[in-house]
């Protein structure tokens, strides 16, 4: 409703030499207890009112009695050009803008601009009822604009931004800088890819990497453990779910994992767990990039990148078929398998080196590094629970060493029979070497921004010499 909404047209007017007869009639086709007097060009000259007219009834003033000595010339008016003051038209009900003898009144005259000619009028029931639709209006806005400022705060704090990038990642072994080289050229683009491999290998790691190395590194990084959440909760922790879906479901519904990847990427981790029921309707979303909430009728578009891993054999699973093969070859466009660890096993003193300083700062110890013994004992170690295994282990060893050298007493006792196969043992320095190589003519052709001679140069190596090891390390520029 707007404010011109509450005004009301006169049903009638009558004129000063009008007869009480002519007022009843007037009165009785008017809704309203009052009846404005007009000149006959039109001019407001006063009012009126139901209890005059009663009175005089009362009286026993006959029929023909002109009513001209009997109307109010004082008249309460709002021109129409402040019609729109609310506040001051509410004064005027309570009285408190007047300064006339009127005491609380229930209707507003509107006149012209001039003040003299009739608009219409406001009853104050008109005015509460405009009132109150505002308000409530101003309530729902007010709502929305709370529910979506929630919500956003929501998204805001789901927003993990990735923690790790490919720099971080430990990749001495030429499988793994491949792995991550390929890595890097994928994750520009925007295609599924699906991350294979034991448990503690890092796969999530490597999720966040490819997330921070893609054009989506400033969305969101979602991560959705489909093994941890139970299926009947999944699907809405998808797709979410709109007013009232379920018996149970939030008054006013709630956004899913897919609306706040929106823009970012999905992390599907244990993808293998996922129900066959959830497999179809995830493989529709890839499909079509849209989808609807739990007992929601309108589309929702979405645009996000989906990662997934497992540690599940997935070919397998679907030749058992219990994971749908058009959702296997739709995820599995750009795969990568990450590698065990004790198939890298020159990677293990890098690590150790990396969870020193990482673990230093958190349980705020001071330890300086790793026994030979240690390290052998370590080095000779199957590692069945691979990089997570490790920092588990040096956790607890850079505890009961606190400064100094972590040895062998502080590693775990069923490592104490371990046999000790010496640090260097299967450390192939090349690799180590090769890596570092890598990593110093990357940073030279980021100095040089990609100039092949002034990088060259800066690395005091012929340009063919360069290109060879471009070639060589699979440096992509
Ligand atoms: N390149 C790395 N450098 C240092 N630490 C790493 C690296 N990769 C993984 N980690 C450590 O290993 C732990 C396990 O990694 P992550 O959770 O990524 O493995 P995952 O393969 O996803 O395991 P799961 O299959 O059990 O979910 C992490 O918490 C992290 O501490």
């Amino acid at each position: 409703m707007k404010p011109k909404d509450i005004m009301e047209p006169f049903q009638a007017t009558i004129h000063p030499d009008s007869t009480l007869d002519t007022a009843i009639k007037a009165m009785s086709k008017c809704r309203l207890n009052i009846l404005p007097v007009t000149d006959a060009g039109g001019r407001l000259l006063g009012i009126f009112t139901r209890s005059m007219l009663l009175n005089l009834v009362r009286e026993r003033k006959p029929l023909d009695t002109e009513i001209k000595p009997h109307f109010y010339r004082q008249v309460v008016t709002v021109p129409e050009d402040e019609f729109y003051d609310v506040e001051k038209l509410f004064g005027e009900f309570l009285g408190t803008k007047r300064n006339t003898n009127f005491g609380k009144i229930s209707t507003v005259i509107v006149t012209d601009k001039s003040g003299e000619y009739l608009s219409g009028v406001v009853t104050k029931e008109g005015l509460i009822q405009y009132l109150m639709g505002e308000s409530f209006k101003l309530k729902k806005r007010l709502e929305a604009a709370l529910e979506a400022t929630q919500e956003e705060l929501r998204r805001v704090k789901l927003k993990q931004h990735s923690k790790y990038s490919f720099r971080e990642l430990l990749d001495s072994t030429p499988s793994v800088s491949r792995m991550v080289t390929m890595a890097q050229k994928a994750a520009r683009q925007s295609s599924t890819i699906l991350i294979q491999g034991e448990s503690g290998t890092g796969k999530e790691w490597f999720a966040h990497a490819l997330h921070k190395a893609s054009q989506r590194a400033g969305g969101p990084f979602i991560t959705v453990n489909c093994a941890a959440i139970p299926e009947h909760l999944l699907e809405s922790e998808f797709f979410g779910y709109d007013e009232g879906a379920f018996t149970g479901a939030s008054k006013k519904g709630k956004f899913g994992k897919l609306d706040m990847a929106h823009g970012g990427t999905l992390f599907l981790d244990e993808i293998g767990d996922m129900s066959p029921s959830l497999q179809s309707k995830i493989l529709r979303v890839l499909q079509e990039k849209e989808f609807y909430r739990v007992g929601g009728t309108e589309k929702v578009f979405v645009d996000v990148r989906v990662i997934a891993a497992t540690n599940q054999p997935l070919e397998t699973l679907v030749a058992q078929k219990k994971f749908r093969e058009d959702l296997f070859y739709r995820l599995n466009v750009v795969n990568f398998t990450m590698p065990p660890l004790r198939d890298r096993r020159e990677d293990i003193p890098s690590l150790i080196d990396y969870f020193i300083k990482e673990l230093n700062q958190t349980l705020n110890t001071g330890v300086t590094g790793i026994s030979d013994d240690a390290l052998g004992i370590l080095m000779g170690y199957r590692l069945p629970g691979n990089i997570r295994e490790l920092r588990n282990i040096m956790e607890r060893a850079m505890i009961f060493a606190e400064s100094g050298k972590i040895t062998q007493t502080d590693l775990p006792d069923k490592l104490q029979s371990v046999p000790n196969r010496g640090p260097g043992a299967v450390v192939n320095m090349m690799a180590v070497v090769e890596r570092k190589e890598r990593e110093i003519i990357i940073e030279a052709l980021e100095n040089a921004e990609g100039n092949k001679s002034r990088a060259a140069k800066l690395l005091g190596m012929s340009r063919s010499t360069l290109y060879e090891k471009i070639r060589k390390f699979d440096i992509s520029c």
